[in-house]
């Protein structure tokens, strides 16, 4: 089994990034937008990230936002990685010089081979489940088996993961990275030091030599 990558998305506090990135996450990630109760602003996310250590990428959220909006976060935060969880063209996303990920919400009628050829200059697609009104961090699964991974292109498998389920979803889905957010925390927008500290565990666990 191959590593699998982790990203702990819906950072807001720097003990929950620094507990993550020492617990072996490879990237972490931050919502800017406003509705989210995991929303954060650029200067708070630059001064949670001050002291990291390096080597974890610091990834910004954003839902349709303004090209401005993006400029003024890549300015003031520092992130090095942009997600986009809304109906962003290509086009736009590719335009701030940055890597890039679109996320695409799961449902039974998705065709998957033209939604990574339509964002065929994205690093990678993040497979979330399909909520129509929260665009992602919903903390539900979706149906693994819609997201086979023949797409030439490296998959973040996301939506309602746990330290229970993770074992299953890297089985089954065989991702490049696993992204969460509702699943380590003890409340919607609290993270748990403790819950993500036990998910990088079982995630490792799946690929460990024995
Ligand atoms: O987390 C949010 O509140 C959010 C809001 C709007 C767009 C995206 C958002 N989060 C995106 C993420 O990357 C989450 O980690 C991903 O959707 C998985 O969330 P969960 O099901 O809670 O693990």
């Amino acid at each position: 089994m191959q590593r699998v990558r982790v990203k702990i998305c819906g950072i807001r506090e720097a003990e929950h990034a620094h507990a993550a990135a020492h617990a072996g996450a490879d990237a972490l990630g931050f919502v800017f937008y406003a509705p989210s109760v995991r929303a954060i602003t650029p200067r708070r996310c630059a001064d949670i990230c001050r002291d990291l250590p390096p080597f974890v990428t610091r990834v910004a959220l954003f839902v349709n936002p303004e090209a401005d909006e993006v400029r003024q976060v890549i300015d003031e935060a520092g992130c090095q990685t942009l997600q986009f969880h809304g109906t962003e063209a290509p086009e736009f996303c590719a335009q701030f010089g940055l890597p890039w990920v679109k996320a695409i919400g799961m449902t039974d009628d998705i065709d998957l081979a033209a939604e990574s050829l339509r964002y065929k200059a994205a690093q990678a697609l993040l497979l979330d489940s399909y909520d129509p009104i929260h665009h992602g961090g919903t903390g539900r699964t979706f149906d693994w088996t819609l997201a086979h991974n023949g797409l030439r292109k490296p998959l973040i498998l996301a939506g309602g993961l746990t330290a229970s389920n993770v074992g299953d979803a890297i089985r089954t889905v065989q991702p490049y990275a696993v992204d969460i957010s509702g699943g380590v925390e003890i409340e919607k927008g609290v993270k748990s030091t403790q819950k993500i500290q036990q998910f990088l565990h079982e995630v490792m666990a799946t690929y460990a030599i024995r």
